[in-house]
């Protein structure tokens, strides 16, 4: 069933045998390695505003890495000398013949290759058990491939380029012989150079360990690093994720596993704290003093399409919740840390996470669509879905009130809304500001404060901006006030086309830079606060409140904020 875990006990005698063959150079010791290779000094790299990977002249004897946070952590700049002493990347996304793969991965690598931020010698292999060639791979793999909209130059050159860097290799996913032969192939492509492998897990959870198992002891690199992202979920309470972590762990070390949860390489996402961090005015407020609430949405406006069997066994909370949003959430409340550099962040993000309050049964209220006609179309109900249960309690929508119990954020409710087949496609982070002591201009608002509360957006999709809401005077012999928006909204200001959550994240993996995806103590911490609820909540069996599909969803949301003192700030005015 999905997402049961094979257990690691399932993974053959081997096991020891092949952690010891998968050690391999840190990235750390790698880059010292390379160090040799470097054709600059390092005081004369690029600053960190120029693109994060780039060609240093057309001929691309050299090029540099960058990280998301900027750091050129390990460059990578290579001479013009033998072959041998060549990078070479290969990235192995196995599951290619799945959705996610046709959708992001491959789009994503290709996006990647278009901006030249690729090495000179990449290839990228599909694996999965899907009989196909190399032919019908690249088919498969242009129907989505895509060039910036706002630069199409060279789009088909450059597609083409791409397609005859890409390769298939059909096998089991528990076959060390299938690996072996993938082994083989890569070797063939990375034609004796010092090779890095990244494999990409874009499979169903329960096969997670399988795959590591076999890539680890049959296709790790022998000269470069092997690394691992694995895609959510990463188990589906403390117990089974804990269980994961510990297979997983059997055949890669903690640096090479890379969780990925695509919402922290999101632009927005990685604005909050450029936002937080580097604007004076924003900080000083950023505690219980000013903040009255913070309210993290996500709304999709269909259901669970072809996706029905899989999200049975999880729902929304598992699904959006207890990843996307409270990521978010614990980058938006930690505390400052000591740099940019991943550890420090996540070792931020982990102790306001274990500061948290295990949520409560009275603090979520949970929902499920039904079936509903508009317009002479009808749309179906979550278990009209052929791959759900009939009667499944399955919530397809979830709001939650969750609480940190520490100096700067006690008290402060952070509520959480998700939801699939609701009216809107939407994901933000909202901030509503305390009211205005004492307010001179208070009846100028009528009854009403909480019209009159500042409130600031970070609006993550679609249409990425920042805004806040404040008050000024209509322009006039009176004094009347107004709600106006000081408004960056990014299309406007940036015209270029905002790459995909998945190209940032890959281009980190490849770098080594962690600082946007998921150490296993977070990981714990997250299951931590979630897994008691999930438990209470299957074990009661709690009937989800039905809504129709494409509505708003169940009007159970609004009590429960209500309960907080709290409104919706996305309900109302569509635009605000
Ligand atoms: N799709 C999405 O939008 C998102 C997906 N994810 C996660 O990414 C991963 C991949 O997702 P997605 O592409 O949708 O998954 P798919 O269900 O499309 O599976 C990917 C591939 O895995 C193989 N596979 C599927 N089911 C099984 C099975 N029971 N046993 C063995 N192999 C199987 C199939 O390849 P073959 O039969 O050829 O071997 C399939 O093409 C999952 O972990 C998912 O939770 C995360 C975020 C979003
Ligand atoms: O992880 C997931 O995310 C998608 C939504 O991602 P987005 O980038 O399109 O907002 C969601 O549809 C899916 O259910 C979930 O598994």
């Amino acid at each position: 069933m999905a997402g049961h875990l094979s257990p690691c006990s399932s993974s053959s005698s081997s096991s020891s045998s092949s952690s010891l063959n998968f050690s391999h150079p840190s990235s750390f010791e790698l880059r010292k390695s390379l160090d040799k290779f470097l054709v600059l000094p390092r005081k004369t790299q690029e600053p960190s505003w120029v693109p994060r990977i780039r060609s240093r002249n057309s001929s691309r004897k050299s090029f540099q890495l960058k990280s998301s946070n900027g750091h050129s952590l390990s460059s990578v700049s290579l001479h013009d000398g033998s072959e041998k002493s060549e990078l070479t990347y290969s990235i192995t996304v196995v599951g290619a013949s799945g959705d996610l793969a046709k959708k992001k991965i491959f789009p994503a690598i290709f996006a990647l290759f278009y901006e030249d931020c690729l090495p000179k010698n990449f290839t990228v292999f599909g694996y999965a058990r899907t009989k196909m060639t190399d032919e019908e791979l690249r088919m498969m793999i242009s129907k989505t491939l895509t060039c910036r909209i706002d630069k199409r130059e060279n789009c088909e050159d450059k597609m083409n380029q791409f397609l005859k860097r890409c390769f298939y290799h059909s096998g089991q996913y528990n076959s060390e012989e299938n690996f072996r032969e993938l082994d083989i192939k890569l070797r063939e492509k990375e034609a004796g150079r010092l090779a890095n492998r990244l494999f990409y897990l874009s499979i169903p959870p329960n096969i997670f360990v399988d795959v590591v198992r076999c890539a680890s002891i049959m296709a790790s690199s022998t000269s470069g690093w092997t690394r691992v992202i694995v895609e959510k979920p990463f188990g589906r309470d403390s117990e089974s994720s804990g269980e994961l972590t510990r297979c997983l762990k059997q055949y890669l070390n903690e640096d090479q596993i890379f969780r990925i949860d695509h919402y922290l390489g999101k632009e927005l996402v990685e604005n909050l704290s450029v936002l937080r961090f580097s604007n004076l005015v924003f900080e000083p407020l950023w505690s219980r003093n000013y903040i009255r609430n913070v309210q993290l949405i996500f709304s999709e406006d269909f259901g669970t399409e072809g996706r029905g069997g899989y999200f049975d066994h999880y729902g929304i909370i598992r699904d959006i919740m207890q990843n996307h949003l409270l990521q978010i959430l614990a980058l938006f409340a930690m505390e400052t840390p000591v740099s940019l550099d991943a550890e420090d962040i996540r070792n931020e993000k982990v102790k306001v996470l274990r500061s948290m309050r295990p949520l409560q049964l009275e603090d979520v209220i949970v929902g499920q669509y039904k079936g509903h006609s508009k317009g002479g179309k009808s749309f179906p109900g979550y278990t009209d879905d052929p791959t759900v249960p009939k009667d499944s309690l399955t919530p397809t929508f979830a709001a939650a009130a969750l609480f940190i119990n520490n100096a700067r954020w006690d008290g402060v409710p952070f509520l959480m809304k998700a939801g699939k087949a609701l009216h809107t496609k939407r994901a933000e982070i909202r901030v509503q500001f305390r009211h205005v002591p004492g307010n001179l201009y208070k009846r100028n608002f009528g009854t009403d404060l909480d019209k009159a509360t500042n409130e600031l957006v970070l609006r993550v999709q679609p249409d990425e901006a920042i805004y806040l809401k404040i008050n000024n005077k209509v322009p006039g012999l009176g004094m009347r006030l107004d709600r106006s928006d000081l408004n960056l909204l990014f299309k406007a200001r940036y015209p270029r086309e905002i790459p995909d959550a998945y190209e940032r994240l890959l281009l980190d993996a490849m770098e080594g830079e962690r600082r946007l995806f998921i150490r296993s103590d977070e990981l714990d911490a997250a299951w931590a606060l979630f897994s008691p609820l999930l438990k209470e909540l299957e074990e009661k069996k709690i009937v989800p409140e039905l809504y129709p599909y494409g509505s708003r969803g169940p009007v159970g949301a609004h009590y429960l904020a209500a309960k907080h003192n709290v409104r919706w700030g996305d309900v109302g005015n569509e635009d605000s």
